[in-house]
């Protein structure tokens, strides 16, 4: 497990969305919505199929712009400096993000010259050691999956981003997650979620778009 102290991450802060519009297109998705997320605090976003909730994340994620209102981050613009924010998150999309020719090991190897981290560390987390040296796209698509969560396990980040995490994921696999998901809050960091499915998110809050 890590610590706010051990990342040196200070004090969380509060990201909050202030009368947050957004279009995709030439269609408006959503408008005025605004929330305020804490440290360990997590936020589930709920709706039908074509909702807004893939976008929001993107636009919390600082890859699509709002269409108006703000996103703070200690009461300043959180997507003015775009690579400051990309160092405060993970974002996980729907897709896994994984090189298919590069094995397990070697996928994670990538995203540790980006963080740092412990590639071992991450892939026991996600119970992926006996699968390290196989090539990711021989893997199947829980374990791909998986493989794409470890990236969380890897090296701290304040703000998890989470797109459909439990997809293809055994029961066992979801209760692995339950518990990178509690570590993380208990050390200060913070989750938003899109999800038609349980997450094991306890105590989170409701969005529902
Ligand atoms: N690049 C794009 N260009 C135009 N429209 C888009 C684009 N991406 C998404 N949309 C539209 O934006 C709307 C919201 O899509 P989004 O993926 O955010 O929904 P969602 O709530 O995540 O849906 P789901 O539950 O199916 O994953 C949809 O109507 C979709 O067609």
């Amino acid at each position: 497990m890590f610590s706010c102290a051990a990342a040196g991450w200070g004090e969380f802060g509060v990201l909050e969305a202030r009368d947050l519009a957004c279009w995709r297109g030439d269609r408006a998705i959503f408008a005025g919505l605004s929330f305020q997320l804490e440290a360990g605090g997590a936020l589930l976003l709920l709706g039908a199929n074509g909702a807004g909730k893939s976008s929001l994340l993107r636009l919390l994620a600082g890859l699509i712009p709002p269409a108006e209102g703000a996103l703070l981050w200690d009461g300043a613009d959180a997507l003015a400096d775009r690579v400051a924010h990309a160092a405060r998150l993970r974002y996980l999309s729907h897709q896994d993000a994984l090189k298919p020719s590069l094995t397990a090991r070697e996928n994670l190897l990538f995203y540790s010259r980006l963080w740092g981290g412990d590639v071992a560390g991450a892939l026991e987390a996600v119970d992926l050691t006996d699968l390290a040296e196989l090539p990711a796209r021989i893997l199947s698509s829980g374990q791909k999956r998986r493989l794409a969560l470890a990236r969380l396990a890897l090296a701290p980040a304040r703000l998890w981003l989470l797109d459909e995490p439990t997809v293809g994921l055994d029961a066992a696999s979801v209760a692995r997650l339950g518990g990178l998901l509690a570590a993380h809050r208990a050390a200060g960091g913070a989750v938003i979620a899109a999800t038609h499915l349980p997450l094991p998110l306890p105590g989170a809050r409701e969005l529902a778009l």
